[in-house]
């Protein structure tokens, strides 16, 4: 999921390629005339792309258009590509010794669909440049051989495929490796079911959706009964199976669009979407029923648990509220006598 620091290092990412673009145009400006002689179409085409590529890093650098900045910083790569690499010796021109460079940038700041038709634009457009080398070269009044040409081309696109693939590979190794880390940030190492960072991030999205589509959401917030009794008798140990078995039982009860999270200790917290509080009590009702028939570990220790409930019922609402009120709830159900389901009021 896209989030706020991944936006900010494309956005920067995108700022220092346009500066890169700059300078390599800005440097091929005044070193390149000194070496060989340059025929005025390259020197106002460098002008004109290096306007172009100022402007569009005011663009991005005022946040004009932040969700156009990635194809904005490729088409700056493209024009400073493809028209200095037709006027400055096709593949024998120093600018294609960057080009390999290109579908990484593209991958690493825009990513895989990016890279890809970055690559296919740079190969057909060597492919032009090798086959029409000697009608390109003429403009630098340089002289190439066909062979040479042809063969810096065959280089040249073979480079270019070369590094889309290793952007390619690099990128799904990336996604894997921030898959990893997101569930690692976001599970309980003991129950394996989210932990309060993954609670946090999934009922702001989801109560976000009730406040746009104004459909109902509950929230179930579960306490063990008694549980320090099960660590004082039998030792944490056989406490942590108990837990991790509860966990299991909870989550097995429950449809794909609700979520449960340990909520600290031996409390246990489920989000249920398009759920209103009536709804949210008959399944509250189901899950502590369906505890109070299990018989936990090997020690088969008969637990039970108290649920306190509560929706999300005001435009002003927001996670930490409900959840107040449906730890209110949780207490009343303790006050009560535990193994009991309590709304709030
Ligand atoms: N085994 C184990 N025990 C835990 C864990 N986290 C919290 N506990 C224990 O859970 C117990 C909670 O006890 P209390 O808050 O006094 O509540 P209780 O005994 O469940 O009684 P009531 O909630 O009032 O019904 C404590 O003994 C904690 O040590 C854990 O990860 N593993």
């Amino acid at each position: 999921m896209p989030n706020s620091a991944q936006t900010q290092l494309n956005h920067t990412l995108t700022l220092r390629i346009i500066e890169l673009s700059i300078l390599t145009l800005a440097f091929s400006l005044v070193i390149r005339p000194l070496f060989v002689h340059l025929s005025d179409i390259f020197l106002w085409s460098a002008v004109v792309n290096l306007i172009l590529t100022i402007s569009f890093y005011a663009v991005v650098r005022a946040h004009l258009v932040p969700k156009w900045e990635i194809t904005l910083s490729l088409i700056v790569a493209l024009i400073i590509i493809m028209p200095t690499l037709a006027i400055s010796g096709g593949v024998n021109s120093q600018v294609a010794y960057f080009l390999p460079l290109y579908p990484i940038f593209a991958a690493l700041i825009g990513g895989a669909r990016e890279s890809i038709a970055i690559t296919v634009i740079l190969v057909i457009c060597t492919l032009f440049a090798t086959v029409f080398g000697h009608l390109i070269t003429d403009l630098t009044e340089e002289v190439y051989s066909v062979e040479k040409s042809l063969d810096r081309g065959f280089w040249l696109t073979t480079a270019i495929i070369f590094s889309a693939f290793f952007a390619h590979f690099f990128l799904r190794k990336y996604a894997e490796l921030t898959k990893k880390l997101n569930e690692e940030n976001t599970q309980d190492p003991l129950t394996s079911l989210l932990n309060r960072r993954g609670l946090n991030l999934y009922f702001s999205i989801e109560l976000d959706k009730a406040r746009v589509t104004t459909s109902p959401l509950s929230v179930i917030l579960i306490d063990v009964d008694y549980f320090k009794k099960v660590n004082d008798m039998f030792g944490h140990d056989i406490g942590d199976i108990c837990l991790i078995d509860i966990g299991n039982l909870l989550k097995s009860n429950l449809k794909n669009k609700d979520f449960i999270a340990r909520f600290g200790g031996e409390e246990f917290i489920i989000i249920l979407p398009n759920t209103s509080q009536g709804d949210a009590a008959l399944i509250a009702e189901k899950l502590r029923n369906l505890v109070s028939k299990e018989a936990f570990s090997d020690f088969k220790l008969p637990l039970t648990i108290t649920l306190g409930i509560a929706e999300y019922n005001d435009h002003n609402d927001n996670t930490l509220s409900i959840i107040k009120r449906a730890d209110k709830a949780l207490y009343k159900g303790k006050e009560n006598g535990r193994n009991r389901v309590e709304l709030s009021e």
